[in-house]
């Protein structure tokens, strides 16, 4: 567990899938439960949670009372809400804590204005866009700070994400936030929409489903691993499975015929314009 972590007191806004993972993931990691509290409305989401022995209510004011750290994991549509909730019990705060916001597509600039306080002050915050995978600790996440955040909570939140992500990319402009939203925030979901393609392919080719099912997650698992093992670049790992005229090349030219190339593109830039007209909609 990275240094700046084992002192500060974490509070998480909300209980569900992503703050699942990366609570799962810190656990794992050994963090002191006793500094991590949870607060989450829905008891099945709250149960899930506190079976991993962090502290749950639910109430936000009392889980972000104490906290240096809270880290907003409610949905986009809800921000709003919890920020001027939030602002509005923290007038006795002397020092306010640190905010991070993974909502998707929500703008520094809403963040701020929906968390200032009656006295004017306004925390400081950082967006993060992680992935579910922070579970396992294969997390990977973009993060980006306005200029009012200091080098030793940048510090903070990297020591966060880093405990449970491999890729801990802070980006230099808002706007590629959502780029990482559409590339890794949302990419576990394409890469096991793939997988799920993938075994009913061969299940329509007559292969027993879970027969079909363990092939192709080991295929999928171990390619990952090379990936990230390999020195050589995706492209060459690519070509080292495509013997000229072969079954992969045949599979490929499937793929070309059908603008792969084009359909993930489509995707990416359809996920990252989604985050930005969440931004636009909901925002301030
Ligand atoms: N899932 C993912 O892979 C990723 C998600 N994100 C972002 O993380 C955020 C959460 O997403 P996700 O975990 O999938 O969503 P979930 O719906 O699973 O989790 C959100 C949780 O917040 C709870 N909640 C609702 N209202 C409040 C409130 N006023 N105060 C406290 N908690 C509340 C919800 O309870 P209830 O169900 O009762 O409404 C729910 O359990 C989103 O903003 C999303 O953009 C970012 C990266 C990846
Ligand atoms: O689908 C969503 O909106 C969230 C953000 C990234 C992954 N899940």
């Amino acid at each position: 567990m990275a240094s700046p972590l084992q002192s500060s007191l974490l509070c998480f806004i909300g209980g569900g899938n992503m703050a699942a993972a990366i609570i799962g993931g810190l656990v794992s990691k050994g963090i002191d439960k006793h500094h991590v509290t949870v607060s989450e409305p829905w008891d099945v989401n709250r149960d899930k949670i506190a079976a991993t022995g962090v502290r749950t209510t639910t109430s936000n004011v009392e889980a972000s009372q104490n906290a240096d750290l809270v880290l907003l994991a409610v949905k986009p549509q809800v921000a709003k809400t919890v920020c001027q909730e939030l602002a509005g019990a923290w007038a006795q705060r002397d020092s306010l804590p640190l905010v991070v916001s993974i909502a998707a597509g929500i703008t520094l600039d809403s963040l701020r204005d929906w968390s200032k306080l009656a006295d004017g002050r306004t925390p400081h915050i950082v967006r993060v866009m992680p992935n579910t995978p922070a579970l396992v600790g294969e997390g990977a996440s973009g993060l980006f700070a306005g200029g009012d955040v200091s080098d030793a909570e940048k510090e903070l939140v990297t020591a966060l994400l880093a405990s449970v992500s491999k890729a801990t990319e802070w980006v230099d402009k808002e706007e590629l936030i959502d780029v990482v939203t559409g590339l890794s925030g949302s990419g576990p979901a394409y890469f096991f929409a793939i997988v799920e393609h993938l075994i009913s392919s061969a299940t329509s080719l007559g292969m027993p489903q879970e027969q079909a099912t363990r092939l192709a997650k080991q295929t999928c698992f171990g390619a990952g691993k090379m990936l990230v093992e390999s020195s050589d670049e995706p492209a060459q790992l690519r070509k080292n499975v495509t013997s000229p005229n072969g079954t992969t090349d045949a599979a490929l030219k499937s793929f070309d015929a059908a603008n792969f190339k084009g359909i993930v593109d489509g995707a990416v830039k359809a996920a990252t314009n989604r985050g930005e007209e969440l931004g636009r909609t909901l925002g301030k």
